[in-house]
């Protein structure tokens, strides 16, 4: 059976590398491309199984909610979630008139960076000190990244269960925070340099060693096995799925 798939950010870097994944993808068909300025409605949608949303962080969770009401299935990979924004996307997928509709929010589809994310998770509790550095292409709206808040977050899960403490730091004066931001307890530092796509580090410390986790997306055709994975497997899902991890069994 053929899936139908529209793309919400179609003419944005990542839209549109998604649009072509799509057109070259078995048993996919693309039937819209829709970008700022375009309305969401099920005419406009042009019979879509699946939306895609590659927008920014400001009108993705619109679009989201936007996209349930017209009666299809999303799979978001633009950033800016948090807990309340995924809270308000449970609730309206709990309502009778989104029975049967799902949505899969992930901050990366890169198979490198889902691993990494694990492997950071996995690791953190061997080591006094962990911090995150992720480093982008300058035209990125937002920093951190989703992934590096996403990474940071389950850093900081991961230590919290083991019961470790908070990784050292006698920083007394930080004027131009120079130290980053702070997810969870969680150092993370934003590079943006031209040249680059999407980077980041992972640097866990001990006495006398280190370990480092670098996952680096060279090119946007990275992300395009995870999209397509979820286009196809979104139905089969059931309300609100967060990461790719769930659908490789991670
Ligand atoms: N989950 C993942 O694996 C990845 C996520 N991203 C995220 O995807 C998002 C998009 O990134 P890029 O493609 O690089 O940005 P971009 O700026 O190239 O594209 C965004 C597109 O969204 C459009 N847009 C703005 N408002 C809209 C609206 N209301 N409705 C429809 N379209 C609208 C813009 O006109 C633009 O074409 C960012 O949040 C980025 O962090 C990027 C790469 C991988
Ligand atoms: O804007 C980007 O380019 C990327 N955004 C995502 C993020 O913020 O984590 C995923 C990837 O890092 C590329």
């Amino acid at each position: 059976m053929t899936i139908r798939v529209a793309v919400t950010g179609a003419a944005g870097r990542m839209g549109s590398t998604v649009c072509q994944a799509v057109q070259e993808a078995d048993g996919l068909e693309l039937v819209a491309r829709l970008d700022a300025g375009d309305t969401i409605s099920t005419e406009t949608l042009g019979g879509a199984d699946v939306a895609v949303d590659f927008t920014v962080p400001t009108v993705t969770e619109a679009n989201v909610h936007a996209l349930i009401d017209a009666g299809v299935d999303v799979v978001v990979g633009t950033t800016g979630w948090n807990e309340e924004s995924y809270g308000r996307v449970r609730e309206h997928l709990a309502r009778p008139e989104a029975a049967g509709r799902s949505v899969l929010i992930a901050p990366n589809f890169a198979l490198s960076a889902v691993l990494s994310m694990r492997f950071a998770a996995l690791a953190a509790p061997y080591f006094e000190s962990v911090e995150v550095i992720e480093l982008h292409h300058p035209n990125k709206v937002d920093a951190p990244s989703g992934t590096a808040v996403a990474t940071a977050q389950g850093i900081a899960a991961a230590r919290a269960a083991a019961g470790v403490a908070p990784s050292p730091d006698a920083t007394e004066s930080d004027p131009l925070g120079a130290r980053g931001g702070v997810v969870d307890g969680v150092h993370v530092h934003a590079v943006r340099l031209r040249g680059l796509t999407a980077h980041e580090e992972v640097v866990l410390g001990n006495p006398g060693e280190q370990l480092t986790l670098r996952t680096d997306s060279f090119d946007r055709s990275s992300f395009m096995p995870g999209v397509v994975l979820a286009v196809r497997e979104i139905g089969s899902r059931e309300g609100l799925t967060i990461g790719l991890g769930p659908l490789i069994n991670l």
